[in-house]
């Protein structure tokens, strides 16, 4: 069974309004508020393909009963630990031209709050792959993450990694089953671009030699993306544009595709990279994880390749 990890879940507040004028008030065209945060993206995107997963994750006050209960609405699994405070509610425009996103920090976290999700970690019959997402909420203990991954690795567990702190440098000697920077984050974890084939090359390597046995690597708006399995570089891209809405769980989702096809069949890399980028685009053309309705129709759009060994 796949678990997912969301640490510092969020309603996440989606508008469109007109530009934004400084020092001024206005009014906004549409407003959606929709339970979120980056590993339960993952589960909500698993469940829209019809596979289950368990969401864990730290909940407080009405905001995280909103997300507790909208998931399981959804038909998700969910083992929330409940914590005090209140969990946050980040901010996304979209002015027609550009997006916004302002982010809080989350319902602080407590020590007693970590051991209750360890013992599940510990106790929970079924755990083959746990995929840990996002930030940490303020107050998680200085080695929360390196606990949380010990816990799932004595299990047998894989665990999959889509974090954007320096952290993850040092967790991959852990020897994650796979991580998923975006280009911004895979910069600013090596001190290398990722521009060029031969500058992903460079990363990769980078990534593979420190532990890390899988890469996917996105990059954003460019609508493309590379996967590294240490032998080999695939590198994919959408042939099409896209009616941009909001781009916000765009990456969770590419995440959550790509480990339907790859995790239990590892050689189909080009089906997954297919679906990955496809699920990515057409959830960047609505509010929150839209329908997947053209996931399919754009997973015949996607165009793969191989790089050249070196
Ligand atoms: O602060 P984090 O955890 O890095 O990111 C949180 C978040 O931006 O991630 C999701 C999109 O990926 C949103 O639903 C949510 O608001």
């Amino acid at each position: 069974m796949f678990y997912t990890l969301t640490a510092n879940p969020a309603v996440d507040m989606t508008v469109t309004c007109p530009p934004l004028i400084p020092n001024e008030n206005i009014r906004s065209v549409t407003s959606s508020y929709t339970p979120n945060g980056k590993g339960l993206d993952v589960s909500y995107a698993l469940k829209k393909f019809g596979v289950d997963s368990v969401a864990l994750g730290f909940f407080a006050g009405f905001t995280g009963k909103y997300i507790v209960e909208e998931t399981m609405n959804m038909g998700c699994l969910c083992r929330p630990v409940w914590i005090d405070g209140i969990t946050r509610i980040n901010s996304y425009f979209n002015d027609g031209e550009n997006e916004y996103g302002i982010l809080n920090a989350g319902a602080p976290l407590t020590p007693e709050g970590e051991r209750e999700l360890y013992k599940i970690l510990d106790t929970t019959g079924d755990l083959e792959c746990l995929i840990i997402s996002g930030s940490l909420p303020p107050k998680a203990s200085r080695y929360f993450l390196d606990e949380v991954i010990d816990h799932a690795q004595d299990r047998g567990c894989d665990v999959i990694l889509d974090i954007s702190s320096d952290k993850l440098k040092t967790l991959a000697a852990k020897k994650p089953l796979l991580i998923k920077p975006n280009h911004h984050e895979m910069k600013a974890i090596f001190g290398v671009p990722v521009n060029t084939d031969d500058e992903v090359r460079v990363a990769m390597k980078m990534a593979h030699d420190i532990g890390v046995q899988n890469v996917l690597l996105t990059r954003g708006s460019r609508g493309d993306a590379y996967f590294s399995n240490g032998e080999d570089i695939w590198y994919a891209k959408r042939e099409f544009n896209i009616n941009l809405v909001s781009s916000v769980c765009a990456g969770d989702c590419t995440l959550a595709a790509f480990i339907l096809k790859w995790y239990h069949n590892r050689e189909n890399v080009e089906e997954a990279l297919k679906l990955a980028l496809a699920t990515g685009a057409n959830v960047a053309e609505s509010v929150g994880l839209g329908d997947f309705g053209r996931v399919d129709e754009y997973s015949r759009r996607i165009a793969v390749r191989k790089l050249e060994r070196k």
